[in-house]
Order: structure tokens, then sequence, then C-alpha cells
């Protein structure tokens, strides 16, 4: 039996987090990580990269984000496995979030957040990734979109990579910076859908520096994905100088650091504990 409304993706993260840990795991089928686990850089080497890490994790993941490029590599047939892996996951309990960056024109959006969002939809995630640059508003639609299924829009407000820094600082008329512009905004997206719900949530680098907390604080309680921990050189030791105070807020991710420990599936294991204990710890203010 299905229940209308739907319980927030929030509450759902926050469930699952508890029992778990709050740690998203990355899943970023490269050609590299093919390679290094032995499998052909085709469409089956992608299902049975799927399927291992799918075996590894069992039912411990609140959560798992695959990145859509490396399907979407593989033409409509890698999209098939990606559908496969999203309903494997699902079946085990964790929370599935395509990054997918999606951002254009507002009538567009619709037909983007259609494919991501609800039952019937292409893809049916809890949550996907989106970006402002075609504006936020663009965006409202897919956040209401996301809240009447239970689920959630991350819109990048900071980027972990360097790169992101000179637009994402720009400084605007109204002398905020851009990416305290769709903070606010996001914000404001959040209070329109009603108290606790929060269908709008952030993506925040964990490799940012502390000047960034001014933008945490405007997210106020939005969810914030924290990539670039491992390979991009930010550790769990840096979160509480961006994130202190919000920690259940925070959701922690990480891919190659930990898929560069397959294809062994007992290393693998290893490497997800490795990164959910001091998930965990951090959650718990430890
Ligand atoms: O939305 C994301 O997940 C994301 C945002 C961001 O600011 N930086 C970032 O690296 N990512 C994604 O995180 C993944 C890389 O994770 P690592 O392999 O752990 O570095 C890629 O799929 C990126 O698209």
């Amino acid at each position: 039996m299905t229940t209308f409304p739907p319980p927030s993706f929030a509450d759902r993260f926050q469930q699952r987090a508890d029992e778990r840990s709050p740690f998203c795991l990355g899943l970023d089928p490269s050609r590299d990580v093919l390679a290094r686990w032995n499998l052909p850089d085709t469409v089956q080497g992608l299902s049975d990269f799927c399927e291992r890490l799918a075996d590894a994790a069992g039912e411990t993941l609140a959560m798992v984000k695959p990145q859509s490029a490396f399907f979407e590599r593989h033409g409509p047939e890698g999209l098939v496995v990606l559908q496969r892996v999203l309903k494997r996951f699902r079946a085990a309990g964790t929370l599935t979030l395509l990054d997918v960056k999606r951002g254009d024109i507002g009538s567009t959006m619709d037909a983007y957040a259609q494919s991501l969002f609800g039952k019937d939809s292409a893809y049916d995630v809890d949550a996907a990734t989106f970006t402002a640059y075609l504006g936020l508003g663009a965006l409202a639609k897919t956040v209401e979109l996301a809240r009447y299924h239970g689920a959630c829009a991350f819109i990048v407000v900071r980027s972990s990579n360097p790169e992101g820094e000179p637009l994402q600082n720009a400084v605007g008329k109204d002398g905020r910076t851009v990416a305290q512009a769709v903070a606010d905004g996001l914000r404001k997206l959040n209070d329109k859908a009603g108290r606790g719900l929060y269908p709008a949530g952030a993506v925040m680098g964990a490799t940012l520096p502390p000047a960034d907390r001014d933008v945490v604080e405007r997210l106020g309680g939005a969810l914030m994905l924290t990539p670039g921990i491992g390979s991009q050189g930010a550790g769990f030791g840096d979160l509480p100088k961006l994130f202190s105070g919000r920690e259940r807020q925070v959701i922690p991710t990480a891919a190659r650091s930990v898929l560069e420990a397959g294809p062994d599936v007992a290393a693998l294991k290893r490497a997800l504990e490795a990164h959910q204990a001091p998930s965990r710890s951090f959650r718990e203010g430890a």
C-alpha cells in the first residue's frame, strides 16, 4: 500500500542514516575503474561492476549515487543497466540519488523532472542533482515535483572542484556572491514547501575553505551532499570546520576512494566501512 502524501526524503534519509550511516557511495564506473576491476569496457562489464558492488554493499548503505555520465557513455543499453542497479539498491532499502546535474529553462526542466521522480517515471529516484546557471526560478517546479513525490533536488551551491570558485564567488549587483544568492533562494524554496520537508538539498564540497561557512548558514535546515572526500583531497576531518553544528544535515559522499579497493568483495566491504565509520562519528558529533 502506498501512503499519500509520501514521507519526505529528509525524514527517510534521517531514518536510514541513523540505522546505517549517512555515507553515500558514488557509483562512478569509469574506464579506469573497470580496467582496475579486470572488467571489459562494455555494457556487460558495466553490469558486472554494478552487481559486484551491490553484493559488497548488501543492506549496509543509506544512500547510493550513480553518476549518470558513466552509464550514458554506453548509450541506451548503459541506461538499462542504470535502471537495473537503481532497482537493486532500492530493494536493499538504499536511497538512490542520480547524479545527472540537470539545468535548463523551466519547460525543459519539467520534462527532466518527470523522467526522474515518481513511480511511473523512467528512473524513479529518491533524489537527483541540478545546477542553477539558468536561474534558480527555473528549478522551482522541479523542487515542487520532488516534494510531491517525497524526493529531493540537490542543487549545486559550491562545488568541490577548484574551477568552480571564480564563478560561484562572483559578486552580483546586490553585493552577494552567486553562491550566497543560490543558497538564499534554495532556503526560500524549502520555506515555501512547508515545515520540515526540505525538498531542496545543496551540494557543498568537502574541499571548501572555512569562508564558505557563511553559505552553509544561509541554507538553513537543508540537507547537504558533500563530495570531495578521498580522491579530491578532503578528509572526514575537514567536515567540522564547515559543517559543525549541522552534522545531521551532512551527507558525506565519495566514489573513487572506495571503488579503488575493488574488485575483491571483502576488500570493498572494508573500504566501505572505512568511509561509513567516520561518517557516523561525524554525525554523532564525536
Ligand atoms: O554532485 C556531485 O556529486 C559532485 C559535485 C561536486 O561538486 N563535485 C563532485 O566531484 N561531484 C561528483 O562526485 C563524483 C566524484 O567523486 P570522487 O570519485 O569521490 O572524487 C563525480 O561523480 C562528480 O560528478
